[in-house]
């Protein structure tokens, strides 16, 4: 049988360009479709939330999904995409999540958030996470997201999303502060 050698075993904990310096920590903001969640994601997501809030403001909001209550999966795009552009602000950082998005490592998350905080890539007073609902996103989310980002090539379902998206923004802080979670 041959060995399989792990990419990288051995090596250092892996950094950003910001791991050190001195970050301004944005809000983060994660907005979800729906209102309901499972327990145990939420047990997840609660305890990762709590491990960012040393490091930065983080808030949870959800919403409403299918306000309508539409079987045509247009409107309900349309009508969920209404609660995202409603919360946004002119000067947001926006990323939305997406399985066509770009394939980010662990410490371009952490360049990502070091860019919001240094103003290196704009301006921008609040991070904004999108994550959409059962049909995903409509186009005016996507025309405002400065950021179109995948977690996975696999589609994920929302409330696991939820939880990738969470543990990696703690990855991230970990990798700004140079603390060893990250290996
Ligand atoms: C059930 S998925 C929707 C799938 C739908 N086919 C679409 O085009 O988005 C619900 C939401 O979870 C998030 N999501 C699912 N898979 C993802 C992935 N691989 N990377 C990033 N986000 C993902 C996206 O925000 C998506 O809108």
């Amino acid at each position: 049988m041959k060995n399989f050698q792990i990419p990288n075993s051995g090596a250092k904990t892996r950094g950003s360009k910001y791991t050190g310096q001195s970050i301004k920590p944005l809000p983060i903001h994660i907005l979800t479709v729906g209102k309901t969640r499972s327990p145990g994601v939420q047990l997840i997501v609660k305890d990762y939330m709590d491990k960012i809030k040393p490091y930065c403001p983080i808030h949870d909001l959800r919403i409403r999904s299918n306000p309508k209550n539409s079987t045509d999966p247009r409107v309900q795009i349309e009508s969920e995409e209404m609660g995202f552009m409603n919360f946004i602000k002119q000067d947001d950082w926006v990323v939305m999540l997406d399985e066509n998005g770009i394939d980010l490592k662990s410490e371009e998350m952490a360049d990502l958030i070091g860019d919001a905080g240094t103003g290196n890539k704009g301006s921008g007073s609040r991070m904004v996470f999108c994550i959409g609902g059962a049909y995903g996103h409509g186009m005016k989310v996507r025309e405002r997201a400065n950021l179109r980002v995948k977690l996975s090539s696999l589609v994920l379902n929302h409330e696991i999303a939820l939880v990738v998206l969470v543990e990696q923004l703690y990855r991230a802080w970990t990798i700004l502060k140079g603390q060893k979670y990250h290996h």
